[in-house]
């Protein structure tokens, strides 16, 4: 028989902490041993003997979480916002340092939202132009959601492969953000709404049509399915994992 994945929740008083903390205790092949939030100490979750950290915490923490964590060989799974190219070849580093652990940073652990991120790629050489538009509660602290984020920069990426001209905009003049913010030429606009989760357009337009690729997370249960899915898979996957997709395509 196999041992049960011991896992700790960095982050676990917040809206998604609860709800990984009740997740977790429900698998059967896991086991939550360590709760950790603001002010708690991160040696509470070695002394437990995690094997796994879920981090949930906000930008300016978790890259401290993410470096006390690998230096104590412990493997992450990171859904925490606010990953930059740079922030990313730093974990790589710290990893390199660390053979066998392993990290997971998912801009989104819905599998929908995956589904709209691969769609989107897909669709972006056939469009002259694209924007995003994304909602959120508004206790969301960094705008633009890193699924935008990553969602522009997938987009940018199939559209340079492609050879694709400058998109088509006339504006001269423009209210500071009337055009929302531009991550590698995408444009993303940010809504903050009482009564949203998560949300996000990614709208394609060429001559004659439009294509409009929209996710909705309703309910942060949504994001569970991906959560667990990494926790089981971080542990075999030493080194930097991005996104859910490689986990999808393992069927
Ligand atoms: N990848 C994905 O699929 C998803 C990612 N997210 C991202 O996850 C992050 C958390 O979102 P959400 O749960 O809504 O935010 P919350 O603010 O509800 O939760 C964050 C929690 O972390 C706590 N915290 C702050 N600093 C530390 C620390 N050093 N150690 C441990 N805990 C700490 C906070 O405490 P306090 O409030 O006292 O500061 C709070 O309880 C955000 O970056 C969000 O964008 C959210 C949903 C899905
Ligand atoms: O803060 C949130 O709520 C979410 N954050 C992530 C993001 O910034 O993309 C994922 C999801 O959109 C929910």
């Amino acid at each position: 028989m196999t041992e049960n994945i011991r896992v700790g929740v960095l982050g676990a008083r917040g809206r998604m902490g609860l709800e990984v903390c009740k997740a977790v205790d429900a698998a059967d092949d896991l086991t939550l041993v360590s709760m950790i939030d603001q002010g708690e100490e991160l040696f509470q979750a070695s002394s437990a003997g995690a094997q796994v950290l879920v981090d949930f915490t906000n930008p300016d923490v978790v890259m401290d979480n993410l470096k006390w964590a690998v230096g104590q060989g412990i493997s992450v799974v990171v859904g925490t916002s606010g990953f930059s190219t740079e922030r990313l070849e730093q974990v790589r580093e710290w990893l390199a340092a660390k053979p066998g652990v392993g990290v997971l940073i998912a801009p989104n652990f819905g599998i929908g939202a995956v589904l709209m991120m691969q769609f989107a790629a897909r669709a972006a050489r056939f469009f002259e132009s694209v924007e995003i538009i994304e909602q959120h509660h508004p206790r969301k602290l960094d705008a633009p959601s890193g699924t935008a984020a990553h969602t522009a920069r997938v987009i940018a990426e199939a559209r340079a492969a492609a050879g694709s001209p400058p998109m088509p905009d006339a504006t001269k003049e423009e209210h500071l953000g009337a055009r929302g913010t531009d991550v590698d030429g995408v444009r993303i606009h940010s809504i903050r709404a009482a009564g949203l989760v998560a949300h996000q357009e990614v709208l394609f337009g060429t001559t004659g049509e439009t294509l409009t690729i929209r996710h909705d997370s309703l309910d942060r249960s949504s994001f569970m399915p991906g959560v667990l899915l990494a926790v089981r898979a971080v542990l075999r996957r030493p080194g930097l994992t991005i996104g859910l997709d490689p986990l999808l395509d393992e069927g």
